[in-house]
């Protein structure tokens, strides 16, 4: 029998997500502060670092990898990257982006390639967009969803992080947006990283079952049955082909399902989203002889540290100081 990762509450961790850089060209308030410090260069794994990392966590049962950041797309080498990572033979290899460079990165990706791509869109509106993302430009985003369509992914999905009074009056609209251009949509109540003030995050939690609320009368909506593998509940419509998820890490929380770790940019690998337990495979990596036995028997041993369930708490406390951008969500 292949080899698994196992942990200690008996789930399979078979899903890694790849944090690229921790760099962007937006600074989403939920996301990023508006001024931050970004890690020196040599503190940054290089390509054939996270190749490998990569590489054994496939030869340890890994059968989905995500690339994320920061945005991934701002990482020079990140075609290459892409190329190297398409040979392992996965069952599923995607991105999360913020879409901006879409417009000419789309077709050498799927060339590359990577299977699936879900892009980050949390309004429809060019002023509301700019007041969200601070820097990114709609246009451009709306540009970028078309050339991935053009492009041929295996599938395509809007990630939505709805918050009160900013953008989810717009739900039935991006719903609507979503069905136009045939691709799913997910909504993510928004997670307490980083040390984001409340004036900055903008406003409160709005929770999935707050966002059915606001669909019920634009849209019908009947359980998917299928498994998706990941932390959205999806629903479909019986009009159309496309899902509409939520991710609810608040209402409904998916940890006792949780099939996945993170490996941050410095290498960190990270046994849960919202906790800090972690260890350090770039000490493993940059020492010298560096085995890949020793690198597999680190993930293996690190397993034993994966938590039952994220420590976010919804009270304004902000207990995990790391911003997202360092975890790639
Ligand atoms: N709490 C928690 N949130 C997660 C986890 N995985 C993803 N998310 C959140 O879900 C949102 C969307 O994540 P994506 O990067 O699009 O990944 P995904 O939804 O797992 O992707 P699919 O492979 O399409 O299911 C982000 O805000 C993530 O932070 C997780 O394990 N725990
Ligand atoms: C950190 S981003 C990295 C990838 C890319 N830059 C993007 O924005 O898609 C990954 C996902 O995390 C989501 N995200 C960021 N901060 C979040 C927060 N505080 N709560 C919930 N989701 C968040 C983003 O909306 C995005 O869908
Ligand atoms: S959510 Fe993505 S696009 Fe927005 S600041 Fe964070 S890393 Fe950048
Ligand atoms: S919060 Fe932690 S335990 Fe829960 S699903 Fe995410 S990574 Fe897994």
């Amino acid at each position: 029998m292949p080899q698994q990762l196992t942990d200690r509450f008996g789930r399979t961790v078979n899903y890694v997500r790849l944090s690229v850089t921790d760099r962007c060209d937006f600074r989403c308030v939920y996301c990023m502060a508006e001024d931050m410090t970004f890690l020196p260069r040599q503190q940054v794994l290089t390509l054939e670092e996270i190749a490998r990392i990569a590489r054994n966590f496939v030869s340890l049962g890994t059968e989905k990898i995500r690339l994320t950041g920061g945005e991934p797309m701002v990482r020079k080498d990140i075609l290459e990257l892409v190329r190297e990572i398409g040979t392992y033979g996965l069952r599923d290899f995607a991105m999360t982006t913020n879409g901006s460079q879409l417009t000419t990165m789309a077709e050498p990706l799927r060339k590359a390639g990577l299977h699936r791509l879900n892009i980050s869109l949390d309004s429809l509106d060019a002023d509301k967009f700019r007041s969200i993302t601070r820097t990114g430009k709609l246009s451009q985003v709306l540009d970028g969803i078309d050339a991935a369509r053009e492009a041929g992914f295996r599938g395509i999905k809007l990630n939505t992080v709805v918050m009160k009074g900013r953008n989810d009056e717009e739900i039935p609209e991006l719903i609507e947006f979503a069905r136009r251009k045939q691709v799913d949509i997910s909504f993510i109540e928004e997670m307490p990283l980083g040390n984001i003030s409340e004036h900055d995050r903008g406003l409160a939690l709005c929770t999935s079952d707050e966002v059915r609320t606001a669909i019920r009368d634009h849209h019908e909506l009947v359980p998917a049955t299928e498994d998706s593998g990941g932390p959205a509940r999806y629903y479909r419509m019986p009009d159309s082909p496309i899902r509409v998820g939520f991710i609810s890490p608040h209402s409904h929380n998916f940890c006792a399902t949780c099939n996945r770790v993170r490996v941050t940019v410095e290498g960190r690998l990270l046994l849960c989203l919202g906790n800090e337990h972690s260890v350090d495979l770039r000490r493993v990596l940059r020492a010298n002889p560096v085995t890949d036995d020793k690198l597999r028997q680190t993930i293996i041993n690190a397993m034993d540290l994966k938590p039952e369930r994220h420590d976010f708490s919804t009270n304004g406390d902000v207990q995990i100081l790391r911003f997202m951008n360092m975890t790639g969500g």
